[in-house]
């Protein structure tokens, strides 16, 4: 059964269609929920609690109608708030010992299991201080810890590395890792930062502009693309107009020399141009995709309400790559002169940069 299943959901303000006519299905699992700011996350949140009608369409969560059984999935489904919510005079304990109260159990147990959770999330004996002298870090802790407190099936949580440093952003998505896997709690957790979901989601959904722009396993996001990495210990820029000379679609990256993937026989060629450079093989590597970069591939910036998302990278050509100088831009026969296309991790193997790379077309050397 699906843990949330929405089905034309649409949600109008006055001045903003916040959810466009969503329809999308989830199973059990850490599941993403990614978009710009203002995609509609929390509106699609805040419409599963059954907190709010949805203009028209339809949702369920853990199979509960959103319309007639909202309270049931607030018994069963837990909420961390993206905002600052807590009161600054009490203590954590006595705020989550108060939230498991509100969700119906028992005073000892309310206690036992509010000392469990702070203890789960990390809050130890700071968790008998106000509230008020936390820092950004322990308040998200508490939210979360109140959000799990009652032993929910699923647990929604809304930007929940919202203003933690690096580390403390770990840490967070470390707990979350372990809500899913350790406790078999299930998870939506939103974020405008793809990188940190595609570390802790089995399952990834893209809204923009309240528009579904993409639902699917991380796997299926982070496949593996057309393109290698090659990197030789010298003479970066021989192997490549080897390559190019050949007829291969390749340009320098960095250190690195990218090359499309046209057949098994672009293996061959690299392995035959390295032997016969007598070049020494430092990496030999297919590119995997991000998550980021079904973004990149829609237009630049948010599009117009009613406008629809640009095409997500698997609709591009195979080995479409982001511009960088290309070997293909060179007339036949003269040495590549790009300089990196990013900030180089030592100094370049090849000569030193003749002049501004020579703009080509990508991948454009195959004829
Ligand atoms: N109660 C409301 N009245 C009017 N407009 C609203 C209301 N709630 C949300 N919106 C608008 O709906 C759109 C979606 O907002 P929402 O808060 O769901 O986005 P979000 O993806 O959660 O963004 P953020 O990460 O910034 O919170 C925004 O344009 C917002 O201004």
């Amino acid at each position: 059964m699906p843990i949330i299943a929405t089905e034309g959901l649409t949600m109008r303000f006055p001045r903003v269609t916040a959810l466009d006519d969503l329809s999308v299905s989830v199973e059990p699992g850490v599941v993403g929920l990614v978009g710009a700011n203002g995609a509609g996350k929390s509106t699609l949140i805040k419409i599963l609690l059954g907190l709010q009608p949805p203009t028209t369409g339809r949702a369920t969560v853990l199979g509960l109608d959103i319309a007639r059984e909202g309270l049931r999935i607030r018994e069963s489904v837990g909420f961390m708030p993206e905002y600052d919510c807590l009161p600054p005079d009490v203590s954590a304990t006595e705020f989550v010992v108060h939230m498991a109260r509100m969700c119906g159990l028992p005073p000892t147990a309310a206690r036992e299991r509010a000392a469990d959770t702070l203890r789960h999330v990390g809050l130890y004996e700071e968790r008998y201080r106000p509230i008020g002298g936390y820092s950004t870090g322990m308040k998200q802790r508490v939210k979360l810890a109140q959000a799990l407190v009652h032993d929910p099936q699923l647990v929604f949580l809304d930007e929940p590395t919202n203003g933690l440093d690096p580390a403390g952003r770990d840490e967070m998505l470390d707990l979350i890792r372990r809500i899913g896997a350790e406790f078999g709690i299930s998870v939506l957790v939103t974020s405008h930062l793809l990188g940190e979901l595609e570390r802790v989601c089995d399952h990834v959904v893209i809204i923009d502009g309240g528009k579904l722009l993409r639902s699917q396993a991380v796997e299926a996001y982070t496949e593996a693309s057309g393109v290698l990495t090659v990197e030789v210990d010298e003479g970066r820029d021989l192997l490549g107009q080897k390559l190019f000379d050949q007829g291969v679609s390749v340009r320098p990256e960095g250190r690195f020399l990218v090359v499309d993937i046209a057949d098994e026989a672009t293996y061959d060629l690299i392995r035959d141009g390295v032997a016969e450079l007598e070049l020494r093989l430092i990496r030999l590597e297919q590119r995997r995709h991000h998550i980021e970069e079904v973004f990149a591939a829609a237009p630049a910036g948010p599009p117009p309400p009613g406008m629809p998302p640009g095409p997500p990278f698997a609709d591009q050509p195979p080995g479409a790559m982001p511009a960088g100088p290309s070997f293909a831009g060179q007339p036949p026969g003269a040495m590549p002169a790009g300089p990196p296309a990013g900030p180089p991790a030592g100094p370049p193997a090849g000569p030193p940069p003749a002049g501004p790379p020579a703009p080509g077309p990508q991948g454009g050397a195959q004829s």
